[in-house]
């Protein structure tokens, strides 16, 4: 069977989302050369596309990391809209499951034993019986995988895998789309596709996103804002963009 153009989007789109991301907080880190600050203050406004990039050993991860709730900061706040996420000096940590995210990263994290109408079907624990079953249907055909519903993880390409991985993050309709690294240990020509694919996602769910990258083409290609972390801190971006009123919101040194 013919695989369905990634780019097949169905309507209605979903309701838009409308919470904005705060972030101010500061967490140690222990580089190679030592003990340093990651110290950041930002707002992302409601279903924009943020793209953080910097050197290796940066932060990037560790700064999503601490977004999603996988690990805690040592001081500040994380809010999402007019929820408190995780706030160190009240003692407020939300765990990371009753957050209104979804997050995927480099190496997929697909379950080797799961199909992928599985892998969709275990993001929606909050569905039952057809609701579900129609969720999982929708969401594999957005990622252009329906004909590919029962195929494991091992007998998908890295495109295809990275795809099911995205529409599984995304399923459950997050307000927040956390992605690091994801479209890095792609070929050329399929990062290219899924950069295309991301956009179209983008659009289509609304999710304020954020997501890190190495590569600037890649940066500049896909956010409504660049970001630069340096040793911990937010730094200028390289390419700021072109209408301040679309963008996040300043870093503070
Ligand atoms: N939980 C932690 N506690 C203390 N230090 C950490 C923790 N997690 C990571 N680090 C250190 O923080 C530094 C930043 O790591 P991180 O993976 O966040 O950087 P990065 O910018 O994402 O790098 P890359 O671009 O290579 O993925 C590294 O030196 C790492 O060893």
């Amino acid at each position: 069977m013919l695989e369905r153009p990634s780019n097949f989007v169905p309507s209605p789109a979903p309701a838009p989302v409308t919470a904005s991301l705060s972030v101010d907080l500061t967490h140690r880190l222990q580089g190679p050369q030592g003990a340093f600050d990651l110290s950041v203050r930002l707002t992302i406004p409601a279903g924009r596309f943020v793209v953080l990039t910097g050197p290796s050993g940066a932060g990037k991860t560790t700064l999503l990391r601490l977004i999603a709730g996988l690990e805690r900061p040592a001081t500040g706040r994380v809010t999402m809209g007019t929820r408190i996420w995780s706030e160190s000096e009240a003692g407020i940590f939300a765990p990371v499951r009753t957050r209104d995210l979804g997050f995927v990263f480099q190496d997929y994290a697909l379950f080797p034993n799961m199909t992928a109408a599985a892998q969709v079907g275990f993001a929606l624990p909050g569905l039952r019986g057809k609701a579900r079953a129609g969720r999982v249907a929708e969401m594999l055909e957005i990622a252009g995988l329906a004909h590919l519903a029962r195929a494991y993880p091992a007998q998908l390409s890295g495109g295809q895998k990275q795809r099911l991985a995205l529409v599984r993050a995304l399923a459950r309709r997050p307000g927040l789309l956390l992605l690091d690294e994801p479209l890095s240990a792609l070929d050329p020509e399929t990062r290219a596709e899924l950069q295309g694919h991301l956009r179209r996602m983008h659009a289509h769910f609304g999710a304020t996103t954020m997501m890190t990258s190495h590569d600037p083409a890649e940066a500049a290609r896909l956010a409504d804002t660049v970001l630069r972390l340096e040793a911990g801190v937010l730094v200028s971006a390289p390419a700021p963009p072109p209408d301040p009123a679309h963008a996040a919101s300043p870093p503070v040194p």
